[in-house]
């Protein structure tokens, strides 16, 4: 039987939630607890969590389960992530975690147009499937991926989307980290209103 997920956003496909530390972006090394979203259709060829595509796999729970499981946790922050979140309502969700006094961050490619209540909004816009101007405007971080050299000229085009405050980030692809980040250090020196993002829990072998 497939989902009928309510768009009251008050029950939503989980794949997983887990407590670990950013690894990537302006809030690597803080610790947060994860809520991971099932469900995206982006495609990105080298997505690093392929198996949250398909939100069928992934049981709906209510949100208010959700909350009460990030509450118990030390950090009074939640990432949501995914899958693309953003393709449902995160309105409830957010506003609930807020009652509880924990701050709400976003990992989105932008592709969905935002909703929910957020303190902290990472885009990592898709050449797959554009980012909307919804996220694109009220980002507070871009972070764009790094898999060959057009990414340099993307992640330019990109920049444009955002706002003058918007802190600005190049990640290698994972798989092509070897052959991209010299590059990335390279135009990062060059170019210093960008700065570098790695996947740091890879190297902790953290979740
Ligand atoms: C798995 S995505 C989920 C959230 C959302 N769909 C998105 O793409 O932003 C979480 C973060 O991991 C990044 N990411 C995914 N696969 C990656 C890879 N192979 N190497 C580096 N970063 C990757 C994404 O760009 C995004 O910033
Ligand atoms: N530690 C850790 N940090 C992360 N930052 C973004 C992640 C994601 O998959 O969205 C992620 C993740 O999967 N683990
Ligand atoms: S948008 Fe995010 S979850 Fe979806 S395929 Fe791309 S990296 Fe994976
Ligand atoms: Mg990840």
């Amino acid at each position: 039987m497939a989902h009928i997920i309510p768009d009251d956003g008050s029950q939503l496909p989980l794949m997983e939630e887990f407590y670990t530390i950013q690894g990537e972006g302006y809030n690597t090394g803080k610790a947060a607890y994860f809520i991971r979203l099932g469900g995206c259709d982006v495609g990105c060829h080298w997505c690093d969590v392929k198996e949250s595509w398909d939100a069928e796999l992934h049981a709906l729970t209510h949100a208010d389960v959700i909350v009460t499981n990030a509450a118990i946790h030390p950090a009074k922050t939640v990432v949501i992530t995914g899958g693309e979140p953003l393709i449902y309502n995160l309105e409830y969700l957010t506003t609930k975690l807020h009652e509880q006094g924990i701050k709400t961050f976003i990992e989105t490619s932008g592709a969905y147009p935002l909703s929910g209540n957020w303190d902290w909004i990472c885009l990592s816009p898709k050449k797959f499937k554009a980012p909307t101007l919804s996220v694109a405007q009220k980002a507070d971080e871009l972070k764009v991926i790094v898999f060959n050299k057009s990414d340099f000229e993307f992640a330019e085009q990109n920049a444009l989307l955002v706002g003058p405050d918007c802190k600005l980030f190049l990640q290698p692809e994972w798989s092509k980290a070897k052959e991209m980040t010299p590059l990335i250090v390279d135009y990062v020196m060059n170019n210093p209103k960008w700065e570098i993002s790695l996947q740091t829990h890879k190297f902790l072998n953290i979740p």
